[in-house]
């Protein structure tokens, strides 16, 4: 789904990256790991086209992003929904609104369809068609991140990206949301890639993942492949998390 070939990024003379290679499968949940200031951001923005890639490549359904048109990323853009950090609810739409609006940008479909797609999203997060009618500053912290997807998945995406999801919850809403994604992927075999530190999720949610650090790629494997490594960098790692977010 997702091919990543000798990608080498650097600002200055910080090197982020160093010929990093990997792939991601379809109707996989698959994490990108890494100290702060490892990389996984601007790896992340590389793959969705937000970022320019300054050596390597990248290939999205079988198409080297380097090569399309404008057409053709704004068509391969409405093949993934993406949830960043970033990516806050609009405060002056409600709920459905805020799920509608991809539709409404990317479609000529009427004002009536919209709103009934929008609340198939709303159920497919787990949400009650009367949250619906909702704002954004109405909502709890694990709402609006439900809500947040529901937008993300709109517009029927094969792949979503996700950027910490879980970030700010409370514990019980976060492995809820955990849930939930593993939920969708089952149901609807989109392919996920997020960016997470809650070791938490690396466990029960992610089927691979991959560990950026200095550059390199200190592990690309299972969770369980991770525990059984010798690797100093990996072992260190996953008792960082664990210290820090392990509960
Ligand atoms: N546009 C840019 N110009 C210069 N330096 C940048 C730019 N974007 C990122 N960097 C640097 O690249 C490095 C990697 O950044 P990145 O945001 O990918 O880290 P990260 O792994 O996502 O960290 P965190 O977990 O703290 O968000 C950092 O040192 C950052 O300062």
């Amino acid at each position: 789904m997702i091919k990543v070939k000798n990608i080498s990024t650097s600002f200055k003379e910080k090197i982020v990256h160093d010929d990093i290679s990997f792939n991601i499968k379809k109707g996989e949940i698959f994490g990108i790991l890494g100290g702060s200031g490892s990389g996984k951001t601007v790896m992340l923005r590389q793959i969705i086209m937000l970022d320019a890639i300054q050596k390597g490549d990248i290939e999205i359904f079988g198409k080297n992003i380097k090569n399309l048109n404008m057409n053709d990323r704004d068509n391969i853009k409405k093949n993934w929904g993406v949830l960043f950090q970033f990516g806050a609810l609009f405060s002056s739409l409600n709920v459905i609104e805020n799920i509608g609006i991809m539709l409404k940008e990317n479609t000529n479909l009427p004002k009536d369809l919209i709103d009934d797609i929008a609340y198939t999203k709303l159920k497919m997060v787990g949400l009650d068609s009367r949250v619906g009618k909702l704002y954004p500053q109405e909502l709890s912290g694990g709402m609006k991140k439900r809500v947040a997807l529901a937008r993300s998945l709109a517009l029927d995406p094969e792949i979503v990206f996700l950027d910490e999801p879980t970030s700010g919850l409370d514990p019980a809403s976060a492995k809820a949301f955990d849930t939930l994604i593993a939920q969708l992927r089952d149901m609807l075999g989109l392919t996920v890639v997020m960016i997470t530190h809650e070791l938490n999720t690396i466990k029960n949610v992610l089927d691979r993942f991959l560990i950026l650090s200095n550059g390199k790629l200190s592990m690309l494997g299972t969770y369980e492949d991770a525990l059984n490594s010798n690797d100093d960098t990996i072992k260190k790692f996953l008792k960082l998390q664990k210290d820090k977010f392990g509960k």
